[in-house]
């Protein structure tokens, strides 16, 4: 038998045949034509299809978690059915948590070696592989199952063999995790895209992605980019697009590599009959924002998706057209309330479209008292632990090349409003460990954002309330790793310099970067607020993103 990805991008690098702009120009009738899921009515867990014994585990460690949503009732049945599902409602409405259940509930894939005529031996093979954008998330979810391993009063197999995370960290190198996963394969595999096309390029049978019975790509359209469709494209687009086909990113790579067959016989049947059966393994894209672009994708481009495919969702906030719900019955309306302020050297202001909370009628706050005074003084040695000394010294000579008046403005809203934990948000190329020496600098109590380290990210993982703490803690990120993060307490999330995360001839890709921001507040409906600070020459960017969004900027009084 030819060895599985002898011919493959992950040896010896070719990059699939790039498909004629003619192709890529034909807007699919099957993504079109598709139908949504009817929604399944909220009963329990145990009626969506779990494992009563999973069920029990999952109220016990997750006390909050009562009954599914309608979402994750469609989605943990479509999943057990095996069918190809795309799955959209807006951030924070457990579409993650339903996708980890199901997957935890599938039934293990073993296979049989024939050894020889003799003996055969059962081996248990990797059942699902999720692919996520970054590896917080992937540990986020980790953390999930190892709590609901804990729960389990069912005597559970060790953890390993559950659940494993295959993600890039720090200096360990790629393949240090190989032998557990070999030894032990686990269920579920949580992994990067970029971490598996690492790992296939050094090992091509490191594992049988042949095997495999559910590939999940959860903030699908993050780690798949896509141009808008465009009829008449320009000169510039059609360079865009040719670089896009010949560097297709890890995920393209891999998806590509999963779903060769699949493709091959999709496109002979829909040459023949239209629309192809099945073919394994079961294909799941997840996320809040799934634009007409990555559809094209899915359905033309790659002829990955049939018009069979299950479509789950609830709530879907269009750019264009009619919204299908009431305005406020998105999160993004309703229980979050949006801030800029205007840092300059004369101070901080509001921006000037801000109305007042009574003119926006805004939900009232859970956190209304003010942490007043300046938040805790940070001494010395325990700087040392978060940023170390000779980066610490190495700061010290050196300008910084973030904008001090915006630091200087988080730190005021921070200091009078934040009653536990913020996220400040800040551009993907900027240095976290540079925002947080110089936010110690001026007295905030920042950390880096880790969700495997307790105190920076980890505690945060389950706490649900927004209680007013005597030290609030300030986590700072870049952009690449806020996707999908879920911190029940957390209350504010402050974004640092917006110019930044405005995607240029993709204002789509704009919003979406705001939309997945301040998701990360007003989850599961709890109130949050998003406050940007921007200097003068970015009031207009950000005013526009705001009425792109139907969102009304509110004043923070403190600040007059
Ligand atoms: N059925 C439920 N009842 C109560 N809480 C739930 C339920 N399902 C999920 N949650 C909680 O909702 C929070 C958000 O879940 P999750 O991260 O899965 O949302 P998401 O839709 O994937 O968000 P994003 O689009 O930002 O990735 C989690 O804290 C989770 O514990």
């Amino acid at each position: 038998m030819k060895p599985f990805l002898s011919t493959s991008i992950f040896r010896d690098r070719r990059w699939t045949r790039l498909p004629t702009l003619q192709k890529i120009r034909l807007i699919s009738k099957a993504a079109e034509n598709y139908q949504h899921s009817p929604l399944k009515p909220v009963l329990s867990f145990e009626d969506a299809g779990l494992r009563p014994s999973l069920a029990q585990a999952v109220y016990t460690a997750f006390p909050n978690v009562k009954s599914p949503t309608e979402i994750q009732s469609t989605l943990i049945s479509s999943v057990l059915e095996g069918k190809d599902i795309i799955l959209q409602d807006e951030t924070g409405s457990g579409k993650s948590f339903g996708l980890i259940l199901a997957l935890l509930n599938k039934t293990r894939m073993i296979f049989t070696d024939d050894l020889n005529a003799d003996r055969a031996s059962d081996r248990p093979a990797i059942t699902s592989l999720v692919l996520v954008p970054h590896r917080d998330l992937a540990f986020q979810m980790m953390h999930w199952i190892d709590l609901i391993a804990q729960a389990s009063s069912d005597n559970p197999p060790s953890l390993a063999s559950i659940a494993q995370v295959l993600v890039r960290e720090g200096r360990r190198h790629i393949t240090e995790g190989l032998p557990l996963i070999r030894n032990e394969p686990p269920h579920v595999l949580i992994a990067t895209p970029a971490s598996v096309v690492e790992v296939l390029r050094e090992d091509p049978n490191a594992f049988r992605l042949r095997e495999l019975s559910t590939v999940v790509l959860d903030e699908v359209d993050y780690m798949i980019e896509t141009l808008p469709l465009n009829n008449n494209p320009s000169k510039q687009h059609i360079q865009k697009m040719n670089k896009l086909q010949m560097h297709p990113g890890p995920a393209r790579a891999l998806l590509d590599e999963i779903y060769e067959a699949r493709v091959k016989l999709n496109a002979r049947n829909r040459q023949a009959s239209g629309d192809a059966p099945h073919h394994s393994p079961q294909l799941i894209l997840s996320s809040a924002t799934i634009r007409r672009q990555l559809k094209h994708y899915f359905f033309s481009e790659k002829q990955l998706l049939n018009k069979d495919v299950v479509k789950i969702r609830r709530s879907v906030m269009r750019l264009h057209g009619q919204d299908e719900l009431a305005t406020d019955e998105y999160a993004i309306h309703s229980v979050i309330s949006h801030h800029v302020v205007v840092a300059s050297e004369n101070g901080i202001v509001n921006i000037p479209s801000a109305v007042s909370a009574e003119e926006k009628h805004t939900h009232p706050f859970g956190f209304e008292e003010a942490n007043n005074g300046p938040s805790s003084a940070v001494s010395s040695s325990s700087f040392d632990r978060i940023v170390d000394s000779t980066a610490a010294a190495k700061f010290a000579m050196t300008p910084s090349t973030l904008n001090q008046n915006l630091l200087e403005a988080v730190a005021a809203v921070f200091a009078l409003d934040v009653p536990s934990v913020a996220l400040l948000v800040i551009p993907p190329n900027a240095s976290v460990h540079r925002a947080v020496y110089d936010l110690r600098e001026i007295g905030v109590n920042a950390f880096g954002m880790d969700v495997l380290v307790q105190d920076r990210g980890r505690s945060y993982l389950l706490q649900a309330g927004g209680e007013k703490k005597a030290d609030p803690k300030l986590l700072v990120c870049t952009t690449s790793s806020i996707r999908g993060i879920d911190f029940p307490s957390l209350t504010h999330v402050f974004i640092l310099g917006f110019n930044a995360l405005i995607a240029k001839d993709n204002w789509t890709l704009t919003l979406d970067t705001y939309i997945h921001l301040c998701g990360r507040v007003g989850r599961f409906k709890k109130p949050g607020k998003v406050i940007t600070v921007v200097d003068e020459k970015d009031v207009s960017g950000i005013d526009k993103v705001l009425h792109t969004l139907d969102v009304t900027p509110v004043r923070l009084n403190l600040l007059s």
